[in-house]
């Protein structure tokens, strides 16, 4: 270890105990402000160990982008995290999976779905489900939470599986659930295996790995929380209901040899990433407009030129170009407080590297401190919700300018629909709706907002901003939404 330490030089570590590390550190909540004070004391990268593993955390855009982007081919693999990736998931979650064949082939598979040649395909259920999106908020805006999570849900629901989702889906709560429990295991520290991956291969041991019983329970719900879409679908299929749509096509190419299990994992993985995320953006730019309402008046300004100032129509995709503020906003929803990435997802490094004057070994961890650099002096007024700092020649590229979407090879793949999905529900809430702080119980944005999805995350007034834009609602929305 002598040797290794004179070969290698890794960036200030944050003090720790003998063999373990910072493993007892790292809190069970609110993980991404904790890696902020720890980036406010020691700069711009500093190290944790967690046993046998190291973790650099990146902390401003510039590092982030000298080698997770710059340096993409030797800083995409992933850790290993036996407890995440190999007991969780059974090797199956291709977030998770090494830079390989395995993870190249789904990835593929992903981009055929999710790119940019395919985006068109997406346009008539985000068009639709923001219509019954804006119906049900007129019906019950003491639901705006779950709704949001109901919008996000249906239109990646529809696109895989050819069903949409209802309120109360009994499917999604169940998503949300192992969701819930499965994004804090690619935190930083999360679990005493993922220090001593070594402790998961000794067969005699596997009765006293304290951490399997949990690891093995979440694997079981997982399993079943994703196979369940694909048997529902083949029940439509026989009964002759079901349109065709991803799985359909998947199920019957013969191109691929993935097991059923894999398959399951292939679409629950693209419900996973394409709920949640979309969510909790959607929670940030609510209580940032709420908090911060300056935007909505030029955002408003251009809506009224594009759509009437009373409520003649709703804006649409073809409007994009006339609503900059909106593609602005897209932005800041991704930036401003990140919930389900807080602490980036690890990449990995597969060669030794240098990077000035530091020597990293092949194998350390890297992650981006992403609550900690959205809410740093690399953002002016950093704080604040404030879309106008995305305005510019980069409006059209969404990943640009923030790292909401990760960096380099590894960027998110579904990063296009996400956008789509995020600027027709920003256009349209924005033009109809009034989102208001409640007087009484201000918002606090001091901690992520929470992955449990049932709670209420704070109090908010979202009321139609005028009578015509409340008919317009029940003209153009009330059929999307009765299905
Ligand atoms: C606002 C919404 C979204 C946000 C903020 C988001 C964010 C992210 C982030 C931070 C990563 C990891 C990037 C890295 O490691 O560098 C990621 C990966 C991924 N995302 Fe998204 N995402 C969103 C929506 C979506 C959607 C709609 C889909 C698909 C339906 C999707 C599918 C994926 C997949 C499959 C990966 C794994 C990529 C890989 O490991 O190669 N995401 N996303």
């Amino acid at each position: 270890s002598r040797a290794r330490s004179r070969r290698y030089k890794l960036p200030p570590s944050v003090p720790g105990l003998p063999l373990i590390g910072n493993i007892l550190q790292a809190p069970h909540d609110g993980q991404g402000p904790y890696l902020k004070r720890l980036g406010d004391k020691y700069g711009e990268m500093f190290t944790l160990r967690y046993g046998r593993a190291t973790w650099v955390v990146l902390n401003s855009k510039r590092v982030v982008h000298e080698l997770l982007e710059k340096r993409s081919a030797i800083y995409s693999s992933r850790p290993k995290l036996p407890m995440a990736q190999a007991i969780i998931s059974r090797g199956h979650r291709m977030l998770l999976m090494e830079y390989g064949e395995a993870w190249r082939s789904q990835r593929r598979i992903m981009h055929g779905i999710l790119g940019s040649n395919k985006r068109d395909i997406f346009r008539p259920f985000q068009e639709t489900e923001s219509k019954a999106l804006l119906f049900h908020l007129l019906e019950s805006p003491e639901t705006w939470y779950s709704l949001l999570g109901r919008f996000s849900n249906s239109i990646i629901m529809s696109v895989v599986f050819g069903r949409r989702t209802t309120r109360n889906d009994s499917s999604l709560s169940e998503i949300y659930k192992v969701q819930e429990e499965f994004v804090p295991y690619m935190m930083p520290g999360a679990s005493f295996v993922d220090a001593f991956p070594i402790l998961a291969n000794i067969p005699f041991l596997k009765g006293l790995q304290f951490w399997r019983r949990k690891g093995d329970a979440l694997y079981e719900r997982t399993k079943g929380v994703f196979q369940r879409p694909i048997d529902e679908l083949r029940l439509r299929i026989q009964g002759g209901t079901q349109k065709p749509c991803f799985m359909t096509e998947f199920l019957a190419s013969n191109a691929h040899s993935f097991s059923a299990e894999e398959v399951a994992f292939i679409g629950g993985t693209l419900i996973e990433a394409g709920t949640d995320t979309t969510r909790t953006s959607l929670l940030g730019l609510i209580a940032g407009t709420a908090m911060y309402p300056q935007w909505i008046h030029r955002a408003r300004k251009e809506l009224d030129s594009v759509c009437g100032p009373n409520a003649e129509r709703l804006p649409t995709f073809d409007d994009r170009q006339d609503l900059p503020m909106i593609q602005a906003a897209v932005k800041e929803s991704v930036r401003w407080r990140p919930a389900n990435s807080q602490t980036g997802i690890p990449h990995c490094l597969i060669v030794d590297d240098e990077f000035e004057g530091y020597r990293f070994p092949a194998g350390t961890v890297f992650t981006w401190n992403n609550w900690g650099i959205s809410l740093s002096s690399d953002f002016d007024e950093a704080e604040r919700f404030n879309p106008d700092r995305f305005l510019g020649d980069d409006i059209d590229k969404v990943t640009k300018g923030h790292l909401g979407f990760g960096a380099g090879r590894r960027l998110c793949v579904g990063f296009g629909v996400a956008a789509n999905n995020l600027f027709i529900a920003i256009a349209r809430l924005v033009y109809c709706f009034d989102i208001e702080q409640d007087r009484v119980i201000p918002i606090t944005v001091d901690k992520p907002f929470p992955l449990d999805a049932d709670i209420e995350p704070y109090k908010v007034i979202i009321k139609p901003r005028s009578l015509a834009h409340r008919e317009l609602i029940e003209r153009e929305c009330r059929s999307a939404a009765l299905f």
